[in-house]
């Protein structure tokens, strides 16, 4: 012990790349990063070395071509979908929804087959670098305590989500009715929270508007407010969705409406999408602290809608990125932070005075912007001191990565073949044990 805080468990020496509130972009090299034996990022190891006594022998040096970047958050995943990722992207969203998605969520009753999908997205995403992810699951309680448990057991962040849905007039077995899918969120919730893992917590899961009767919203709603829990649906991903929640709840001035109405807007609320949310509904996010999960991947392959980030950045609403797997087809979120650069791009294509994000900027969404997003920044995120260590230790000129360094210190885009550890709270959980 040093002092009255933890003892320091590592120390690492080499080049830091993370975000902070003020900076897209900050490169720290040749810089000293301490983790103590809780997981977090300890103080400035300048300090420590000389009151502690740090021997050099004990610090790990990353290689002339690594560094350390903060975990990425995905903040929109659906777990069960990973089962059939890159394949029917033909349809649009509401005829997919009926043709490919409840059909195989319906499946997930099988907790064999459960185990065996979600042991694997864990696994992808974990490589891919996502330390924290926010999984839909599916209606099932007993397959979704599962996800929640296989998360845990390989050390990822993340919020799970048992879905709920009382309306589905194309897939009549997949559905509940309204008391149950009540019933079994509080069971979810209730044997979730018993278990006591660190890392994983409940959130609750109405899929979107048009599966859940203004009745289910409302006991939702009350459920996560007295339980002060976070929420996760769908909101404005298509035309031809909003035009019927307009129908549906006539008496909602808009999309958002709806949700506010029944207090599903919250400081700990993620909507997935929101690419046709007007200004007025993006004051409303504002107001109410509630945040948008950017899922480009999917609104390109399902022809859904480009969301305007920079608009969205520009009326302070929280955002963060999501691979809305299988909407989307990559579980990678730095295939996410690639379209959602090609997105931008597009809409400078069409408009040319817009202003374009930078990678910096999509960098930062990535990390830290999901991290505000699912209100989870005051301990992930970045590598503030006191923050819990959540970390990828990416090599640049990994010996199977796809591209070749001409120059040497030439910044390159990677891919995940170059994300070679994987931290989560100070915990190494890739390469698996
Ligand atoms: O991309 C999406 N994927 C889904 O599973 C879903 N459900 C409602 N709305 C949705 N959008
Ligand atoms: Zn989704």
């Amino acid at each position: 012990m040093c002092g009255s805080s933890p003892a320091i468990a590592h120390v690492y020496r080499g080049t830091f790349v993370h975000s902070t509130p003020h900076t897209a972009l900050q490169i720290l090299e040749d810089a000293l990063l301490g983790v103590d034996t809780e997981g977090k990022v300890s103080e400035e190891l300048n300090k420590l070395s000389q009151s502690c006594g740090f021997s050099p022998s004990e610090v790990i040096q990353l290689a002339q071509h690594e560094f350390f970047m903060p975990g990425m958050v995905d903040t929109h995943i659906h777990a069960p979908q990973y089962s059939y990722a890159g394949t029917a992207l033909d349809l649009p969203l509401l005829q997919w929804l009926n043709t490919y998605t409840f059909p195989v969520e319906s499946r997930f009753k099988d907790l064999e087959f459960a185990r065996s999908v979600y042991t694997q997205v864990v696994k992808r995403t974990l490589r891919n670098g996502t330390t924290t992810a926010c999984y839909f699951a599916t209606i099932h309680t007993d397959a979704s305590l599962l996800l929640g448990k296989i998360t845990n057991d390989f050390g990822q962040r993340a919020l799970v989500g048992k879905v709920c849905m009382d309306i589905n007039n194309a897939v009549k077995h997949y559905k509940e009715t309204s008391e149950e899918s009540q019933e079994e969120t509080c069971r979810f919730i209730a044997e979730l929270l018993k278990k006591k893992y660190p890392l994983v917590k409940p959130v609750v899961t109405p899929r979107f508007a048009l599966s859940c009767s203004a009745d289910l919203l409302e006991q939702l709603g009350a459920i996560a407010k007295n339980n002060n829990l976070h929420i996760q649906s769908h909101i404005s991903e298509t035309i031809e969705e909003v035009n019927v929640v307009k129908k549906l709840f006539p008496d909602s001035e808009s999309y958002t409406d709806v949700y506010l109405k029944h207090n599903l807007l919250t400081d700990k609320t993620v909507m997935a999408h929101g690419c046709h949310l007007t200004d007025e509904e993006l004051a409303l996010f504002r107001e109410t602290g509630a945040s948008l999960s950017h899922c480009p991947n999917s609104n390109i392959s399902l022809c859904s809608g480009m969301l305007n980030v920079r608009n969205v950045l520009n009326h302070k609403v929280k955002l963060g990125l999501g691979t809305d797997v299988a909407g989307g087809y990559s579980a990678s979120m730095l295939d996410a932070v690639r379209r959602t650069l090609d997105t931008s791009k597009v809409l400078t294509i069409q408009e040319p005075d817009y202003c374009t994000l930078s990678f910096e900027e999509v960098f930062r969404l990535a990390t830290l912007g999901g991290s505000q997003a699912l209100s989870m920044d005051d301990h992930t995120g970045n590598f503030e001191v006191g923050k819990d260590f959540d970390a990828l230790r990416v090599n640049v000129a990994a010996p199977e990565g796809p591209i070749d360094l001409v120059q040497v210190d030439e910044p390159k885009v990677c891919d995940d073949r170059n994300i070679v550890e994987v931290y989560v709270a100070g915990r190494k959980v890739v390469p698996f044990e």
